[in-house]
């Protein structure tokens, strides 16, 4: 599981540690690691020796970690110079070890521009954790410098202009090859659009998860954690012990809505899928083992879980799910003007799963201000609904309603996945993880990670169908299982 805290637990952390051990003994350990992956990112371009870095260096702790670092790789025999943006306030000690080890600080009189033009690396020092609103202008153009020359781009911590606790991107940020961070992650790693900019992202352990609580702000799943999860049938299992999914889907309309809900369905792990609803022909055709009914929900027969809403138009069926006594999962057209008092007012869970446009409906506000503050949207959604709400995208975040519960975060997936009903197959497999007793919370986070990876495994690089991300599930579920 790889898991992030916010600025404030790392800071508590960090104080604890630091009244541990001698002083300045944190910082060192993270500029080591700094440098060791510094290293190895020139080594790959040339050697260290004769290479020319470049450390951009912020007013505060960051920058202390740039130039000691750079103190490391001037050791080595790396020409290393030091943009200073407030001079007066930059890292003391760092600044000494930086040039007593044969470094040197671009004074007022050199250009910073010409030597970020001819540098093989650059170390991004400008914030941390500590930086708040974007960059500000005095450090913009150097940045853009940074970004323009050929430069491999390594952020210290955090891209600097992030969000560490969102990951959001307000303003102007720099966006890096490849981002060292030291004890944990932050949720600006693991959430776009500050995730996108932290490029590939590096954890060097300081010694902090000693003294970190044990519930994170969030978690992101892997294989040996969903394996955990997956249901898996017994000797003593039979189609109705490993639960009926009921799905509610498509219409005159939009049939292949309820086709590719089923698809999706029939690779969840439920053993019976019901479908309910005017496409039922349509998918008999392509999947005869679905149990069909014309409707209403109620007059369907039992299920475990109800799936309602992918392509549904105006067909009805949203009401009679949600008052059913078993976890309903609402997707789509269902989430139009959905009733929160009535999600509300249900004993068995509810899971919703918009994507941003829905979910900005939903909250009222510009799909914009979803897509800009993920975190926000999905927590914001929980509360108003009492539901848990996985939010698809470019990341996907899985949240309860229940706060002590770390929101989850998708590691897999891929942008091909952007494709017409795609999301349908995930409602499908995820209502089918519900039917065969995994709570909200886990049917979301375990349904995402099986689709981003089936779509990712499909893909290879080219355009897929929803199609052949239903058909890729199998192998997924397979691969997760044996840990490739
Ligand atoms: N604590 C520890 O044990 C360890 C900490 N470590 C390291 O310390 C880092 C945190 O250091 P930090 O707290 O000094 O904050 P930091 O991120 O350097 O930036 C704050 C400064 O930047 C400024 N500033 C703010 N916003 C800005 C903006 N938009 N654009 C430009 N400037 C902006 C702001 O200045 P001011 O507002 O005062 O003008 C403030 O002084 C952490 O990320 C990790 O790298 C590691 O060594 C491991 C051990
Ligand atoms: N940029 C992206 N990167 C990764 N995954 C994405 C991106 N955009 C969309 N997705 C995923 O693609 C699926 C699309 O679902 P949805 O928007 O409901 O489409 P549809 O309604 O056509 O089925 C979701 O699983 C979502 O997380
Ligand atoms: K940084």
């Amino acid at each position: 599981m790889r898991i992030a805290y916010s600025v404030e637990t790392v800071r508590t952390a960090e104080r604890e540690l630091m009244d541990r051990l001698p002083d300045g003994a944190l910082m060192r350990r993270a500029a080591a690691g700094l440098a060791a992956v510094c290293v190895d990112l020139l080594r790959r371009r040339g050697r260290v020796y004769g290479s020319r870095v470049v450390l951009l260096v912020g007013s505060g702790d960051n920058g202390g970690d740039a130039l000691y670092a750079g103190a490391a790789l001037a050791r080595r025999g790396a020409g290393v110079a030091a943009v200073l943006l407030a001079p007066e306030r930059a890292h003391a000690g760092g600044l000494a070890a930086l040039l007593g080890s044969g470094g040197r600080s671009l004074d007022n009189s050199s250009d910073p521009f010409d030597v970020l033009a001819a540098a093989d690396l650059v170390v991004d020092g400008i914030t941390g954790i500590g930086g708040r609103g974007g960059l500000r202008p005095d450090a913009v153009p150097v940045a853009r410098a940074a970004r323009g020359s050929g430069a491999v781009v390594v952020a210290v911590d955090l891209p600097s202009g992030v969000e560490a606790d969102s990951g959001e991107v307000v303003g102007e940020a720099l966006r890096a090859d490849a981002t060292v961070t030291f004890g944990t992650y932050k949720p600006g790693h693991l959430i776009d659009p500050a995730r996108e900019y932290a490029g590939a992202t590096r954890l060097v352990d300081i010694g902090l998860g000693s003294v970190l609580p044990s519930v994170p702000e969030l978690e992101a799943l892997q294989h040996a954690d969903v394996a955990r999860l997956l249901p898996v049938p017994t000797g003593e299992s039979d189609k109705y012990r490993r639960g009926v999914v009921g799905v509610v889907a498509g219409s005159a309309r939009y049939p292949g809505a309820a086709v590719l809900a089923v698809a999706g369905a029939l690779h969840g792990g439920a053993g019976a899928v019901r479908y309910v609803g005017p496409a039922g022909d349509a998918v008999i055709a392509r999947f005869p083992e679905t149990l069909v009914h014309a409707g209403p929900p109620a007059k369907a027969g039992r299920v475990q879980a109800w799936v309602v809403g992918p392509g549904l138009g105006d067909e009805p069926g949203v009401r009679d799910a949600l008052a059913s006594d078993v976890p309903v999962l609402v997707d789509a057209d269902g989430l139009r003007g959905l009733d929160a008092g009535a999600v509300r007012a249900r004993t068995a869970p509810t899971l919703l799963t918009p994507h941003a446009g829905e979910a900005a409906a939903l909250l009222g506000v510009p799909r914009g201000e979803v897509e800009a503050g993920r975190l926000a949207a999905v927590r914001e959604l929980t509360a108003r609904y009492g539901a848990t709400v996985l939010l698809k995208g470019s990341t996907t975040l899985v949240a309860s309603p229940d706060l002590s519960d770390p929101v989850r975060v998708n590691p897999t997936g891929t942008p091909w996945l952007a494709t017409a009903g795609s999301g349908d197959v995930l409602s499908g497999l995820t209502g089918s993880l519900l039917a065969s007793g995994l709570p909200a919370r886990d049917a979301g986070s375990v349904g995402a990670y099986l689709h981003g990876l089936a779509a990712r495994t499909a893909a290879r690089g080219a355009p897929v169908s929803a199609e052949d991300v239903a058909a890729g599930l199998r192998g997924a579920w397979r691969d997760v299982v044996s840990g490739e």
